[in-house]
C-alpha cells in the first residue's frame, strides 16, 4: 500500500516536469549565470553530497559540543580536499556553500583577510596575507562588544600607544567593552583583527584595526592577558549554534606598533597620528564588502526554501473529491499560489539584483584602486539598503514555507525550522537592518537637499532628478509608478524634517517614515535590475518569457502590498491599484504550470536541500516515516525515565483507584 502510494508520488513530479513550457536546463544557465557556473557548481554540489564526512542529516540532535567538533572536522576536512584537488578560490567557495554549515572558515574567508587587504599597508598584507591564506593561522572579526554593535562610534576597547616600548596596550576598561559576538572567537581563532580607539598622546582618535594574536600558534592557549570564551546557545537546533560566537576581554596586553592596521591612517614611532588622503569611511568597508555577499545569499536561501514548499505542494494533496476521485494538490489552490509565488519570484529578482550589486561593488573597488572615491556614498547605500530589504523578506518567506508545508514543514525533517533558525540573524548581523535603512534615508534626505541646488543624482538616485516629471505626472507605465512613488516618499519626508526646529530633531521625529521611504527606494532597485536583465538577450525555449512573468509577479505582488504608498502618494489610482491585482491573479495560473520546473533550475542536490519534503524524487511519506524512526527518542520502545516518573505515578494512580 505504502509503496503504491510513494510510486503514485514520484510520478507526480514527473508529471509536473513534464508540464513545463520550457527549457530547464537553460534556466539553470540563466539562474547560475553562465554554462560554467552551473558545471562548477554541479560539481562541487555532488562533491560534497557524496562525502560521508558532509553527512548533515544528524545535526539538529548532535549536543552542541558534538555539533561544534563536527564544524571542526568539516573545516578540516572541507580544506584537506581544497588542497588535495587543487581547487580554485570559485571551487572552493562554492564547496564551503553545499557543506552548509557556518564555521569559523566564513570568518576567517568573509571578514578577517578582507579586513587586512582593505585596512592593511602593502608590507602588512605581504606579512599576514601568507600566513592566513595557508591557515597557519586563524583570523576573526572582533568589533562588536557587549555595549555597542550598531554604534560603532561607541566602542570602548582601548588601544594606547606607548612610545616607550613602540607598542600599543590592548584593554577592556569596563564589561561592556567585552567583545561580544565574533564568530570564530570563542574556541577557534589564533587572531582577530580587533577594533579599538586609538589614542596616542593623550588624544582619543576614534574607531580603528588592529591584529592581535589571541591564542598560542603551540596549544592553543590564552596568550597572558587575554580572556575568552563561548557566548552560548543560540536559537533553534543545529543552526548557527555550530558557530563559536565569542567573547573577549584584554587586560593591558601589548602588541608591536606595526600591528595597527596602517592603510588609512599611521601612527609614527615617535607617536604622532598621520591621517592619509583616503576616506575614513573606509575603515567600514569590510562590512561593504560582506552586506554584498549577504545580498546573493539571501537568494540561495529563499530559493531553498520556495523549492521545498513547491516540490511539497506539488505532492500533497487535501480536499476536493467528493466522490472518491483525486483530491487537489494544494498546490492547485489559488491562496497557495498567491502566497508562494511571489516568493518564488523574489527568489530570482533577489539573485538577479545580487549579480547586479556584486558588479556594482568590483566596479567601485577598481575605482578606489585609482583613489575614485565618487562611488564610495552609491557603494554604501546599496548595501546597506539590499542587505536590509533582502535579508528581511527572506527570513520572513522561509517562515512561510514552513507554514505553506503544513504540520510537515514544523518537523525537523523538513528542514525549514533549520533554516529560519539558521539565516534569521541576518536580520542582525552585519548591520540591523532597521539601522542599515536609516543609512540609506539619510543619503536619501541629503540627494532630495541637494536637487534644488541643480546636482544632479547619478547611479541609482538618478531617477530623482526627473523631480519636475515625477511629482507631477499620473503613472502608466510599471516603473515609473515605482520611481514617483520612492521619490514622493522621499520629498514629503525631506518637507516634514525642513517645518522641525532642526534637522536631526526632525529626522529622530520622521523616523518611522524615513524607513518606508528607504524600503521604497531600494524596490525599486530590485524592480529596475529584474527589469535590466529581462531586456537583455537570455537563450533557450521560453526562458525569456518566464523571467518575464516572474518579474511581473514581483512588481505587481510589491505594488500590491504596498498599495497604500501608491496610492497616498498618488503614484496610482484605486482603479489601476485594483488591474494590478487582477493581473497578478492571471500571472499565476501561468506560473503554475512552470512551477516546479522553476524550482528545479535552482539545481540544489537533496543532501543540499536537507529535507524530506523538498526531495527530488517527490517520494515525501516513505521518507518522512523512515526519519522519524531515526529520532533518538526511537532508540528505546519504554523511553528513558519510565521507572523514575512514569511508573511510580501510573503504580500510583492505579492504587488510588482501588481505594
Ligand atoms: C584557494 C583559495 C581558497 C579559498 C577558500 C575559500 C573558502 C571559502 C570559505 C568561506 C567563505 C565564506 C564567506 C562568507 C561571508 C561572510 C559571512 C559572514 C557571516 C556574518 C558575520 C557577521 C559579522 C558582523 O556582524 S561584523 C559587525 C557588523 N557591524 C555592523 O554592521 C555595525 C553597523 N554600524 C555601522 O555600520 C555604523 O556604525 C553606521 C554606518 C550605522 C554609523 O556609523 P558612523 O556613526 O560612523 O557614521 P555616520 O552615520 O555618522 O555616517 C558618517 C558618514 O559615513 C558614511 N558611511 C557610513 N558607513 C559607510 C560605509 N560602510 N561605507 C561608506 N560610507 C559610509 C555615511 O553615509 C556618512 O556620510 P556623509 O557623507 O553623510 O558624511
Ligand atoms: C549570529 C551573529 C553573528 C555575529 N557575528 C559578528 C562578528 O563576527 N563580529 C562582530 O563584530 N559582530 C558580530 N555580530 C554582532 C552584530 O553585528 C550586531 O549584533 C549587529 O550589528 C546589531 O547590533 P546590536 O547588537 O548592537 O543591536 P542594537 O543596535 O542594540 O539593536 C537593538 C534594537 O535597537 C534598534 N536601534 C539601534 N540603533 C538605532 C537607531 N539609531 N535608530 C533606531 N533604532 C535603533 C535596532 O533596530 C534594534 O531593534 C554578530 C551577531 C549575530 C547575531
Amino acid at each position: 500500500m505504502a509503496v503504491d502510494h510513494a510510486a503514485a508520488e514520484v510520478d507526480h513530479l514527473a508529471a509536473e516536469r513534464a508540464a513545463a513550457r520550457f527549457d530547464v536546463e537553460a534556466m539553470k544557465i540563466a539562474w547560475a549565470g553562465s554554462r560554467h557556473a552551473v558545471d562548477v557548481a554541479d560539481r562541487m554540489a555532488r562533491l560534497v553530497a557524496s562525502d560521508p564526512v558532509f553527512r548533515k542529516d544528524n545535526r539538529t540532535m548532535l549536543s552542541r559540543k558534538d555539533l561544534f567538533k563536527d564544524t571542526l572536522r568539516k573545516a578540516a576536512h572541507a580544506w584537506k580536499r581544497i588542497v588535495e584537488l587543487r581547487l580554485t578560490e570559485e571551487e572552493a567557495s562554492l564547496l564551503r556553500q553545499y557543506v552548509d554549515q557556518p564555521g569559523y572558515v566564513d570568518l576567517h574567508w568573509g571578514m578577517f583577510v578582507p579586513a587586512i587587504k582593505g585596512q592593511g599597508t602593502e608590507e602588512q598584507q605581504k606579512k599576514w596575507l601568507p600566513l592566513a591564506y595557508k591557515f597557519q593561522i586563524i583570523g576573526c572579526y572582533a568589533q562588536t562588544e557587549l555595549g555597542h554593535g550598531s554604534n560603532v562610534q561607541g566602542l570602548e576597547t582601548t588601544a594606547t600607544f606607548d612610545p616607550m616600548t613602540d607598542e600599543f596596550v590592548i584593554h577592556s576598561p569596563t564589561l561592556t567593552s567585552s567583545k561580544w559576538w565574533p564568530g570564530g572567537l570563542g574556541k577557534a581563532s589564533t587572531h582577530a583583527v580587533v577594533y579599538a580607539r586609538l589614542i596616542t598622546e593623550g588624544k582619543d582618535y576614534g574607531i580603528h584595526g588592529f591584529i592581535v594574536q589571541l591564542r598560542s600558534l603551540e596549544d592553543h592557549s590564552p596568550l597572558p592577558g587575554v580572556t575568552l570564551g563561548d557566548i552560548g546557545g543560540k536559537f533553534g537546533s543545529g543552526a548557527y549554534n555550530s558557530m563559536d560566537n565569542g567573547v573577549l576581554r584584554f587586560d593591558h596586553v601589548r602588541i608591536p606598533r606595526d600591528q595597527m592596521l596602517m592603510r588609512l591612517s599611521q601612527v609614527t614611532r615617535e607617536g604622532k597620528y598621520v591621517q592619509s588622503d583616503v576616506p575614513k569611511q573606509l575603515l567600514y568597508g569590510t562590512m561593504v564588502y560582506v552586506r554584498q555577499s549577504i545580498v546573493a545569499d539571501a537568494s540561495k536561501a529563499l530559493s531553498r526554501a520556495v523549492c521545498i514548499a513547491v516540490r511539497y505542494s506539488a505532492i500533497r494533496k487535501q480536499f476536493g473529491s467528493q466522490d472518491g476521485g483525486p483530491e487537489t494538490q494544494v498546490l492547485n489552490y489559488r491562496t497557495q499560489q498567491s502566497r508562494l509565488f511571489p516568493l518564488l519570484a523574489s527568489a530570482y529578482a533577489f539573485r538577479f539584483v545580487g549579480d547586479w550589486l556584486n558588479w556594482l561593488y568590483t566596479d567601485v573597488t577598481q575605482k578606489l584602486e585609482v583613489k575614485d572615491y565618487s562611488t564610495l556614498q552609491e557603494a554604501h547605500a546599496c548595501t546597506a539598503g539590499l542587505k536590509a530589504v533582502t535579508t528581511s523578506a527572506t527570513a520572513d518567506a522561509i517562515e512561510e514555507c514552513r507554514k505553506l508545508c503544513g504540520g510537515h514543514g514544523y518537523l525537523n525533517s523538513s528542514g525549514l525550522p533549520e533554516l529560519f533558525a539558521v539565516y534569521v540573524p541576518a536580520c542582525t548581523y552585519e548591520g540591523d537592518n532597521v539601522v542599515l535603512l536609516l543609512q540609506v534615508a539619510r543619503i536619501l534626505m541629503k540627494t532630495v537637499s541637494q536637487l534644488t541646488s541643480g546636482k544632479q543624482p547619478v547611479g541609482t538616485m538618478a531617477y530623482m532628478g526627473k523631480v519636475q516629471h515625477l511629482m507631477q505626472s499620473k503613472c502608466a507605465v510599471k516603473t515609473e509608478a515605482f520611481e514617483a512613488r520612492a521619490l514622493r516618499m522621499a520629498v514629503n519626508c525631506a518637507q516634514n524634517i525642513g517645518q522641525a526646529s532642526n534637522q536631526e530633531e526632525g529626522f529622530y521625529e520622521r523616523s518611522p517614515d524615513l524607513l518606508e521611504a528607504a524600503v521604497a527606494h531600494i524596490q525599486l532597485i530590485i524592480v529596475t535590475k529584474f527589469i535590466e536583465k529581462v531586456h537583455q538577450d537570455i537563450p533557450g525555449h521560453g526562458v525569456k518569457e518566464q523571467l518575464q512573468n516572474l518579474c511581473n509577479v514581483y512588481a505587481l505582488y510589491t505594488l500590491h502590498k504596498h498599495l497604500g504608498d501608491f496610492l497616498a502618494t498618488g503614484s496610482l489610482t484605486p482603479k489601476q491599484g485594483a488591474l494590478a491585482n487582477e493581473q497578478l491573479g492571471k500571472l499565476y495560473a501561468q506560473v503554475r504550470p512552470n512551477a516546479v520546473a522553476l524550482v528545479d533550475a535552482f539545481n540544489y542536490t537533496d543532501h543540499y536541500l536537507g529535507s524530506v519534503l523538498g526531495r527530488y524524487d517527490g517520494n515525501v511519506y516513505p521518507a518522512l516515516y523512515e526519519e522519524a524512526w531515526k529520532d533518538p527518542l526511537n532508540e528505546t520502545v519504554v523511553p528513558e525515565g519510565y521507572h523514575e516518573y512514569l511508573r511510580p505515578l501510573l503504580k500510583q494512580q492505579l492504587k488510588l483507584s482501588r481505594l
